[in-house]
């Protein structure tokens, strides 16, 4: 008698939680009984993907299903979220997942947040080059930040979406305008620049890539990706033909993805993979680990240009230290007057694109 009031309390409580008063997209029954494993509270972040349906958030949204830090995964998309996230939500692992579509669902989505990932866009096709995503990206992260300033003001960003070079300087001036900005909690990735160049560089070099760390400076595109051959760990050298070949091989790595995939899109996995290494790397300084240190492109003052991207030490409050750049050989500092150029207009339009409206 006992066990059968015991098993019918338990399911008299597993079905109030079946139709709570909010549940997002209430018609997948995991997601429901995943809403009502989230009143335990389980310790760990909550982190939001915007774009989760997407090629990059696909994989990404299964990485951070992964990672032990994350308490809550939400993932929000314009399209088929209802399927990515409940074919994650079987994945068993600790986070709950919950998913939202469209912008109806956006700020559910964004509340409580303490990480938000930004790969909603569209990608490159060949011939194109990033800055041509700016006409359609730019509105959709306009709007995405937006809903961060008023949902998770005090969440970390981390901005994927092309062209980088600009996306993160008109993220930064939504929030100014929302009177939220806190440059050290905006963060654009490039952290795919740093994996590149680290895998190409251990192949010349012959040995394990995951020995290698290569410091990447400047921006996300073109001649603004600068990797710092000079300052290598472990230390190595290279002969200048070597020294060309890495730092172009570097610089067009996108190119090359997306020359591969012929039309069908650019970096996904690789991508993803990043976001996920970056994305831990943010988690972990929010829980107080010291000594982590990534290249990121955040609001700075490493050069005269308001943005730049360089190594940061990440902590509780985001990119909390951002290292000088060191000493430069002569050919780093010639690419660094050309990434400086480029990366000037980039950085204005995406000022300007806010500034006017
Ligand atoms: N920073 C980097 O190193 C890096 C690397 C690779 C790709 N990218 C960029 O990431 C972006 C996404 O690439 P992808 O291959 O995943 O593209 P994709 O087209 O496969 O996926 C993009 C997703 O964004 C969604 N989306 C579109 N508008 C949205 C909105 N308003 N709100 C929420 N979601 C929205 C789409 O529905 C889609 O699911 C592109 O801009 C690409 O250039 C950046
Ligand atoms: O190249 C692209 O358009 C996508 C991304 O920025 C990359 O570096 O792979």
């Amino acid at each position: 008698m006992q066990q059968n009031g015991e098993a019918s309390r338990r399911i008299a409580s597993i079905s109030a939680h079946l139709h709570p008063p909010s549940t997002p997209m209430q018609g997948s029954t995991s997601l429901r009984w995943a809403n009502c494993r989230a009143k335990g509270g389980a310790p760990g972040f909550k982190v939001a993907i915007l774009g989760a349906a997407g090629g990059i958030g696909q994989p990404l949204a299964l990485l951070m299903k992964m990672n032990p830090l994350v308490s809550v995964l939400h993932l929000y998309d314009v399209v088929n979220s209802p399927g990515v996230t409940a074919d994650i939500s079987h994945m068993d692992t600790g986070a709950v997942v919950r998913g939202f579509l469209g912008a109806p669902q956006l700020e559910n989505a964004l509340v409580g947040m303490d990480l938000v990932i930004i790969p909603a866009g569209v990608p490159r096709k060949p011939g194109m080059t990033r800055d041509d995503l700016f006409k359609i990206n730019a509105g959709i992260v306009r709007t995405l930040c937006a809903g961060v300033a008023k949902c998770c003001p005090h969440a970390i960003v981390n901005l994927i979406s092309n062209p980088v070079n600009s996306t993160v300087p008109i993220a930064a001036e939504v929030f100014k305008n929302a009177g939220i900005y806190d440059p050290k909690r905006l963060l654009g990735v490039t952290t795919l620049d740093v994996v590149r160049a680290n895998t190409f560089v251990a192949e010349v070099l012959g040995i394990d890539p995951r020995e290698v760390n290569v410091p990447v400076v400047g921006g996300h595109s073109g001649v603004t990706i600068l990797p710092l051959l000079s300052q290598v760990k472990p230390p190595c050298s290279f002969t200048s033909e070597e020294i060309d070949y890495l730092t172009s091989r570097i610089q067009n790595g996108g190119t090359e993805v997306v020359e591969a995939k012929a039309g069908a899109g650019s970096a996904t996995l690789s991508m993803a993979f990043a976001a996920a290494k970056f994305a831990d790397a943010c988690l972990r300084g929010l829980r107080g680990d010291a000594g982590i240190v990534e290249c990121a492109f955040v609001a700075s003052q490493v050069t005269e240009l308001p943005f730049f991207a360089s190594k940061v030490r990440l902590g509780r409050g985001g990119a909390e230290e951002i290292f000088p750049l060191g000493p430069l050989t002569e050919y780093e500092r010639a690419g660094l007057d050309k990434a400086k150029e480029e990366l000037a207009g980039s950085i204005e339009k995406g000022v300007y694109f806010i500034r006017k409206s």
